[in-house]
C-alpha cells in the first residue's frame, strides 16, 4: 500500500465512523456549531516544567498552584473581599485540600461555627471554578469535575436566581452537604478542579529521573494527569536504556543511585533485588572518599551505610566503565576511542595518559579489573548484571512507567508552533548542523533526532537485544558527541573520580550551546524543523541557568528559553535559584522564575507562597484562540469532514 492510498484508506475510515456517530442531519449541524464555537474560545494554558530530577515534592507543588496561576486566579476574584490570611489559606486549601481540612477540623469546637466555615469555603470555591473555567465549555467543565458531585455543583455553577425564588433552595443544597457529612468530599473535589482548569496541557521538558528521591511518584502523578507530553531528557532514555536492554545504562543508573544515596528507588520503588550487587560490592571494595555518596537532604547516613553506600558506588562504577568498551570498539562512528578510559592506565605506575599527557591516578579501585583485558568483567559481575537486567525487566511498575514514558514521550516535539526539546540539535561551530553516521549513512538535524528516535522505539520494541545497534545507540544518547540530549562532547564521570587536576573534568559543549544566543540561529533551528522562523519559539532544558552569575534564561530575542533553574536541590546552588516553569496562554508567553517552592509544610501554616516572579516572554499583539492551535487544526480537519457528510447525504 503507498503512503497516499493509506491516507485515502484513513480518511475514508474517519469518514464513515463520523457519519456513524452523527446520524441525522441535527445531529451534523449541532455538531458543526459546537466545534465551530470551541474555535472561537481563548486557547488554553500550556505548563512547561523540566529537570525535575526525582523532586516529587517540588514538581507536585508547582503542580497544584500552577506555577502561581492559582494564586493569580484567586487574587482576581478576592482580593478586595478577603484578608491576605484569608487569601492565603483559600491558597492552602486548593493546593492541599485533604491535609488543609484535617488541620482545620481540629482548629474549630462549635459545630456551628465549622458549618458556617464549610459554607463560605465551598461558596468561595464554586466561584473560582466559575472563574477558572470562563475560557471552557460548558462540557469540558464537567468533565473536570468530581463526578459524584458534578450535578450539585453545576446548580451551584449555574444559579440564577433573579426573582430570589431559589435562594432557599440553592441554601438547602449547602446545608444538607454539610450535615449529610459530605462538605470534605466535596471541597476536596472543588480544589482538585480548579488545580487542573488552571493548566489545559502539560509539557515535561525531559529529565524526570535520577539524583532526587522520588521519580517514581511523579511518573504516577504524569500518568494520573489530564494531559500532558514528556520530551526525553538523557536521564530518561537513560532509564529506557536500562529497560530495553542495555546493561552499560543500568549499570549507569544505578551507579547514580548509589551516588546520591537513592539506591531506594532501585529497591523499594522498583522492586529489583540488588542482594547480589552489595554482596560483590562487600567482597572487593573498601571505604574510599572519592565515592562517598552526596550529601543529601534525606535521613543522614550512619556509618556503617555510608561505608556501603560507597562499596556499591565503586563495584557498579568498574562495571559501567568496563560495560563501555566493548561497544566503543564495536562502533567506530560513535567515534568514542577517547573513552576506552580502562585501556589508557598504566597499572604499574597507577597513571591515566590522554594525547601526550599523564595524570596520575588517586583513589583507585581496579583489583576486579583484568590488566591484560581491563573491560572483561569477571564472572561474578557478569553474572550480577545478568540478574539484575532480568529483574529490572520484571518489574512491574517499572514496565508500567517506562511505557508511559515511550506513549507520552518523544525526542522532540512541535507544538502550537513551538519546538520542545530537552538538550540541543547538534551544530558545528560555522553553524551548519552536526553530521553523524548511522548504519552506513549520514544524517543532520531534524534527520538525525528522527534516526535517534526510531532506533530507541526499536530497541524498546526488542527488549531480548541486548548488544544490537539501537541498544547501543541509546547509551549513545545519554553520553555520545553528537547525541541531542547530552550535547557535550565526553562525559568525565572517570576523571572526576581519579585524577584531581580539574581541567581533565570539564565536559565541552557543543556549540549550539553558545550559538543560541542569537535570534538568526534559533530562527535556523525553528525552520530545520519546519515551524515558522517569526513565531515559534524554541524550549530548552538540560542546563542549569546560572541566574546568580547573570545569565538570562531567554534567549535570542526571546525566540530561545531555557527553563532548568533546578529543581535539583544538588543544582541549587549553582543556579541560586528554586527553578522555572514557562506559562503559555492565549495573552502570550511568561516564563515564571520561582525563588523557593514553600514546601507543603510552610503552606498549610498559611504562611503565603513566596511569589514566583513573572517575565513576559512574549506577548500576543491578538488574543490567541483554539483556532490557532494544534487542537484547533484537528478541530477544523474534524468541521471540514462533517460539513462534507452534510453536504453528500443530506443537502441534494
Ligand atoms: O553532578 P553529577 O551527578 O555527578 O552528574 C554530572 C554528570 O551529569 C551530567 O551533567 C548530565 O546530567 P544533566 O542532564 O542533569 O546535565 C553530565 O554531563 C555530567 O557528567
Ligand atoms: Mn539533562
Amino acid at each position: 500500500m503507498t503512503v497516499s492510498n493509506m491516507t485515502t484508506d484513513y480518511k475514508s475510515q474517519y469518514f464513515q465512523l463520523l457519519a456513524e456517530k452523527f446520524d441525522s442531519e441535527e445531529k451534523v449541524a449541532t455538531e458543526i456549531i459546537n466545534l465551530e464555537s470551541i474555535l472561537e474560545l481563548p486557547k488554553g494554558t500550556e505548563h512547561f516544567v523540566s529537570d525535575l530530577h526525582g523532586e516529587f515534592q517540588s514538581f507536585q507543588h508547582v503542580l497544584r498552584n500552577g506555577s502561581g496561576n492559582v494564586k493569580v486566579k484567586i487574587d482576581d476574584i478576592f482580593k478586595d473581599r478577603l484578608t491576605d490570611d484569608e487569601l492565603s489559606e483559600l491558597a492552602a486549601l486548593v493546593y492541599y485540600p485533604k491535609e488543609k481540612l484535617t488541620l482545620i477540623k481540629n482548629q474549630f469546637t462549635d459545630k456551628e461555627e465549622l458549618a458556617a466555615w464549610y459554607k463560605s469555603k465551598i461558596e468561595q470555591l464554586i466561584e473560582l471554578v466559575a472563574h477558572s473555567s470562563s475560557k471552557y465549555t460548558r462540557s469540558k467543565l464537567r468533565k473536570a469535575l468530581p463526578p459524584q458531585f458534578a450535578y450539585i455543583i453545576e446548580e451551584l455553577l449555574y444559579k440564577k436566581d433573579e426573582h430570589d425564588n431559589k435562594k432557599r433552595y440553592y441554601d438547602r443544597i449547602l446545608n444538607e452537604i454539610i450535615e449529610l457529612g459530605q462538605a470534605n468530599k466535596l471541597i476536596t473535589g472543588l480544589s482538585f478542579t480548579i488545580q487542573r482548569l488552571v493548566v489545559d496541557h502539560l509539557h515535561v521538558v525531559g529529565d524526570i529521573y535520577d539524583r532526587g528521591p522520588e521519580p517514581d511518584k511523579i511518573m504516577d502523578t504524569l500518568i494520573d494527569y489530564h494531559s500532558v507530553d514528556i520530551q526525553w531528557g538523557n536521564h530518561d532514555v537513560l532509564w529506557l536504556g536500562a529497560y530495553a536492554g542495555s546493561k552499560v545504562c543500568l549499570a549507569n543508573i544505578i551507579r547514580i543511585c548509589a551516588r546520591y544515596n537513592n539506591l531506594d528507588i532501585i529497591e523499594d520503588a522498583y522492586g529489583i533485588n540488588l542482594r547480589p550487587l552489595f554482596t560483590l560490592a562487600d567482597k572487593y571494595y573498601d571505604d574510599n572518599p572519592a565515592f562517598h555518596p552526596k550529601k543529601t537532604s534525606g535521613k543522614p547516613l550512619t556509618e556503617d551505610e555510608q561505608l556501603q553506600m560507597t562499596k556499591v558506588q565503586q563495584a557498579i562504577s568498574m562495571i559501567q566503565f568496563k560495560l563501555e568498551s566493548p561497544i566503543i570498539k564495536r562502533r567506530p562512528s560513535f567515534d568514542m576511542d577517547d573513552r576506552l578510559v580502562l585501556e589508557n592506565i598504566n597499572y604499574d605506575t597507577m597513571e591515566y595518559t590522554v594525547g601526550d599527557k599523564t595524570y596520575p591516578l588517586e583513589n583507585t579501585c581496579f583489583s576486579t579489573v583484568n590488566r591484560n583485558n581491563p573491560s572483561q568483567l569477571t564472572d561474578e559481575e557478569a553474572d550480577v548484571m545478568n540478574t539484575l537486567l532480568i529483574s529490572v525487566q520484571q518489574s512491574e511498575k517499572l514496565k508500567r512507567h517506562m511505557n508511559f514514558m515511550m506513549k507520552k514521550g518523544s525526542l522532540y516535539l512541535r507544538y502550537n508552533g513551538n519546538l520542545l526539546i530537552h538538550g540541543c540539535i547538534p551544530v558545528t561551530e560555522n553553524c551548519d548542523m552536526e553530521g553523524m553516521e548511522i548504519n552506513g549513512e549520514m544524517y543532520y538535524g531534524r534527520e538525525l533526532l528522527d534516526q535517534f528516535e526510531i532506533y530507541l522505539r526499536h530497541a524498546f520494541t526488542h527488549l531480548d537485544d541486548t548488544e544490537d545497534l539501537a541498544t547501543d545507540l541509546i547509551w549513545y544518547l545519554w553520553t555520545g558527541k553528537k547525541s541531542s540530549l547530552f550535547g557535550k562532547r565526553a562525559m568525565t564521570t572517570f576523571e572526576r573520580y581519579f585524577i584531581s587536576d580539574k581541567a581533565t573534568h570539564k565536559e565541552v559543549k557543543n556549540p549550539y550551546y553558545s550559538l543560541r544566543e542569537k535570534p538568526e540561529m534559533a530562527q535556523k533551528f525553528l525552520k530545520e524543523f519546519d515551524l515558522d522562523p517569526e513565531h515559534g519559539h524554541i524550549v530548552n532544558g538540560h542546563t542549569p541557568v546560572k541566574e546568580k552569575e547573570g545569565e538570562n534564561p531567554i534567549k535570542a530575542d526571546g525566540k530561545l528559553i531555557v527553563i532548568d533553574g533546578g529543581f535539583s536541590k544538588a543544582y541549587q546552588s549553582t543556579t541560586g535559584i528554586a527553578g522555572y516553569t514557562l506559562l503559555f496562554n492565549s495573552y502570550g508567553m511568561q516564563l515564571v522564575a520561582h525563588q523557593e517552592f514553600n514546601s507543603k509544610d510552610k503552606v498549610l501554616e498559611n504562611e503565603s507562597d513566596v511569589l514566583a516572579v513573572r517575565r513576559i516572554v512574549d506577548e500576543e499583539l491578538e488574543r490567541k484562540k483554539v483556532r490557532d492551535t494544534e487542537i484547533g487544526k484537528r478541530l477544523r480537519y474534524e468541521i471540514d469532514m462533517l460539513k462534507t457528510l452534510m453536504k453528500h447525504r443530506y443537502l441534494n
